[in-house]
């Protein structure tokens, strides 16, 4: 009877994992519209900086709009494939210094507080871009 119960209750157990699927991060962000919210935040953050604004200016912005979007959704494991140019290859010629990029990242991070983000989901959203650092600064 005993082994009976243990057995039964391993069952339960396993049967309550396999009902919990883990959330990607794409859909832990709000999936599609909630990285447009947060996409949009952060060109507000942009469009209002002293610091890094001259890098966009000559920008199509609904272009980067769109591209960065697909990026994000694609970085998140989201259900989106970017087509566009390589990060290297945008960013040749900006010249964008290690406290630019820093700063972008700090907008960024703005922009995810005022999506009510949690810090969790942060940390884990900026440990995934941060391998591309390399591939935008100094290029
Ligand atoms: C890990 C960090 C970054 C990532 C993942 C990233 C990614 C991207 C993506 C996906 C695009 C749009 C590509 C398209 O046209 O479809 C883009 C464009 C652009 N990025 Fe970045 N970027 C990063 C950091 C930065 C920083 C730090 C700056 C400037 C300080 C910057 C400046 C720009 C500009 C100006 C464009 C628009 C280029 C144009 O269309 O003329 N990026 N970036």
């Amino acid at each position: 009877m005993k082994n009976l119960s243990v057995f039964l209750l391993c069952v339960m157990l396993l049967a309550g994992c396999t009902n919990t699927p883990k959330l990607s991060l794409y859909e832990q962000v709000g999936g599609k519209a909630g990285i447009a919210k947060l996409i949009d935040s952060f060109i507000d953050q942009i469009g209002n900086d002293e610091q890094v604004f001259h890098y966009f200016e000559h920008a199509n912005i609904t272009h980067f709009r769109q591209g960065f979007i697909t990026h994000m959704c694609m970085l998140l494991e989201g259900p989106c494939k970017y087509n566009g140019d390589s990060m290297v290859a945008i960013h040749t010629g900006m010249h964008i210094s290690e406290k630019d990029f820093n700063h972008v990242v700090d907008l960024l991070i703005n922009a995810m507080n005022k999506q009510n983000i949690n810090h969790k989901i942060q940390n884990k959203i900026l440990f995934k871009m941060a391998p591309l650092r390399g591939e935008v600064i100094k290029v």
